[in-house]
């Protein structure tokens, strides 16, 4: 069935009966924060950190993204919020990731492939690096030479061992270690614990494909969704929480 669009309005008043006893998880990029054209250079919309703040003091509230956890730190998530990071390979708080020996070399055969394609896609293309992967950003690039680059990359990255790809908007990820959102909204949630969830990309999608009777998932903007719901944008998303 197809996502229904929902108004902030709506939304709050189907989530407040949740409050006392749900999850409410949030991805970041896209949602809490505008999308930008460098992902150094992006900030959480207006007002969103007191509003996250007051809703920790009523439910449990949990940060899901795929920005690393040392990454996530410039957007300052107070301590009552748990942040997980590298798309559930990272928690922050625990101790930090640590890739085996063959993770490593894995590691380093994506990081050789990722460089390559970076040069091939041109001007405007860059590399992220996170513990255990490495991201191609494309968004500034040419967009016939990104996707080429990038389908020759995840050709090549099927190669080898260990290795597993991501997309997400404007970007391919090279990961010698996996994590999941959806696996990871799982591990967190008490037994029969209702899960709300607010996600704009692919890799959230997991979170939606994995929800059960009594879950609300939220799909934040355009794109194919298993989510119930659909917010307009990242704006919705601030009224929503001030509604809230
Ligand atoms: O799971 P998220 O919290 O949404 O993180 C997903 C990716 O976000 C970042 O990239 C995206 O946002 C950038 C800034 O707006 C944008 O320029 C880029 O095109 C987007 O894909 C981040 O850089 C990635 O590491 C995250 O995986």
């Amino acid at each position: 069935m197809p996502a229904v669009d929902i108004t902030p309005e709506r939304l709050a008043a189907e989530v407040a009966p949740l409050l006392g006893s749900a999850l409410v998880g949030f991805d970041v990029d896209g949602v809490l924060a505008p999308i930008v054209e460098k992902a150094h250079d992006a900030a959480l919309s207006p007002g969103v950190l007191d509003e996250l703040e007051r809703l920790a003091m009523r439910a449990r509230v949990v940060i899901v993204s795929g920005r690393s956890v040392g990454d996530l730190d410039r957007f300052d998530f107070p301590p009552t919020l748990e942040v997980v990071g590298s798309h559930g390979l990272e928690r922050r708080g625990m101790p930090p990731l640590a890739l085996d020996d063959d993770e490593q070399y894995t590691f380093e055969q994506l990081e050789l492939l990722a460089t390559r394609a970076v040069d091939a896609a041109g001007d405007g293309a860059w590399l992220e690096y996170k513990p255990a992967s490495v991201v191609i950003h494309v968004r500034e690039a040419d967009r016939t030479l990104a996707e080429r680059a990038i389908a020759a990359v995840e050709n090549l990255a099927s190669m080898i061992d260990g290795a597993h790809v991501k997309h997400g908007h404007m970007v391919c990820e090279l990961l010698a270690r996996t994590g999941s959102k959806g696996e990871t909204i799982t591990e967190l949630r008490e037994p029969g614990q209702p899960v709300v969830f607010l996600g704009d990309d692919v890799t959230d999608e997991s979170v939606f494909e994995a929800m059960v009777d009594g879950d609300l998932g939220i799909r934040v903007g355009d794109g194919d969704t298993a989510a119930g719901y659909r917010l307009a944008g990242p704006d919705a998303v601030v009224q929503f929480l001030h509604r809230l």
